[in-house]
């Protein structure tokens, strides 16, 4: 018997509302809905890494922070472990909090200038009141050492640490009240390539020790491929694909996906090459998004109908599945089309090996 997902996200909705004050309503302004997640739907297995890409702006942050709990959702469900976590006793919403961490972006932005490393590192124990302050420092030396930073720097500030090392401290941070799951959101963007490979392979090692499970959120999909099992792929709201990491890189099927490939920088390509395309055009706006396939206004393989209708839903329990009218024709394109040559090139998992102190 399989177990269920660890998570499972149903139909989620986030619309941010603008023009919505009391000055704009004196003023006869309509609140206006920027529908930054809408509707998107996967599961997260016990124990794997999912990949969250897409450009920026499609709402992969937004569905992140909304399926935690930090942005409150405007429509769908999110389960963690079979509970409804829209629908959590504040006792439940306590304990989900400890069980469900997130690691930011911007190591810079994301620590305390004021608090020492220990204290950040902590301060979930402090504030669940799980441990003395000498327990707690303790747990923070014992957690900076398994980051790879040392004990002896638990009383410094973050301003005293490289980009890399103050990651590892957002990494030890989430770490410290044992969770389950862990959203990286964009966790190695801000970082140099070479410090890039050594903290994900240090999120590798965590997720053997630990038995974590990520949602791994990233734009770069050198990154994404290296480290997830499956693959969601997100376009202006939505999830537009789903399925396991090589088929998403060898076999996709949304035209979107396909481009996203194609779009790839050079510097970054691990194993596959181009085909010559690129992904044209701005992102449309969440404000007013286009009708049918939101797609369709950047699609090289769109018709009449993907313009007016909405694509077909993917199953989430498939797979490998694409929301698209035209998956199959797009398939096989990619798989008949030239790929251009593409020399070895750098692959940010086994590049640098210089070290980040
Ligand atoms: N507080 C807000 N109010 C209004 N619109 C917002 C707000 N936060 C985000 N948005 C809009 O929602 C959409 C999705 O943003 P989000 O940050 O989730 O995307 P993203 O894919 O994570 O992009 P990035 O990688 O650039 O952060 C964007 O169009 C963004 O401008």
């Amino acid at each position: 018997m399989t177990e269920d997902p660890l998570v499972e996200v149903e139909d989620l909705e986030k619309y941010y509302f603008e023009n919505d004050t009391l000055f704009d309503r004196l003023l006869g302004r309509e609140p206006q809905a920027v529908r930054a997640v809408d509707g998107v739907s996967f599961d997260v297995e016990r124990g794997e890494t999912l990949g969250l890409v897409g450009e920026s702006g499609c709402g992969k942050s937004t569905t992140s922070e909304t399926l935690l709990a930090l942005r409150e959702a405007t429509g769908g469900s999110v389960r963690f472990d079979g509970a409804d976590v829209f629908e959590m006793t504040s006792r439940e919403r306590t304990q989900f909090r400890q069980d469900a961490q997130i690691v930011f972006q911007d190591p810079f932005s994301s620590l305390d200038p004021r608090m020492t490393v220990g204290e950040i590192v902590t301060e979930g124990l402090r504030i669940h009141d799980l441990a003395d302050s000498a327990e707690r420092t303790e747990r923070a030396k014992e957690l900076l050492e398994r980051v790879g930073l040392s004990a002896r720097q638990v009383d410094r500030y973050p301003h005293e640490f490289s980009g890399g090392q103050r990651q590892r401290i957002g990494i030890a941070r989430a770490l410290a009240l044992d969770p389950e799951f862990v959203v990286l959101d964009e966790p190695v963007s801000a970082l140099d390539v070479s410090v890039q490979a050594q903290v994900l392979n240090l999120l590798e090692d965590l997720q053997d020790d630990f038995g974590l499970t990520y949602l791994f959120v990233a734009h770069d999909l050198s990154v994404v491929r290296h480290i997830s099992d499956r693959v969601a792929v997100m376009y202006l709201g939505k999830v537009v694909e789903t399925g396991p990491v090589d088929e998403i890189f060898e076999n996709p099927r949304h035209p979107y996906t396909q481009a996203l490939l194609d779009s790839v920088p050079r510097a970054s390509v691990e194993e596959y090459g181009r085909r010559g395309g690129t992904l044209e055009g701005d992102v449309p706006s969440p404000r007013n998004p286009p009708t049918g396939c939101r797609f369709h206004t950047r699609c090289p393989h769109a018709r009449e109908a993907c313009k007016r209708e909405l694509p077909p839903d993917y199953d989430v329990g498939a797979n490998h599945d694409a929301a698209c009218f035209r998956a199959d024709d797009a398939h096989e394109y990619w798989q008949s089309a030239p790929l251009e040559h593409v020399d070895e090139t750098e692959d940010v998992a086994s590049g640098g090996v210089a070290d980040d102190d």
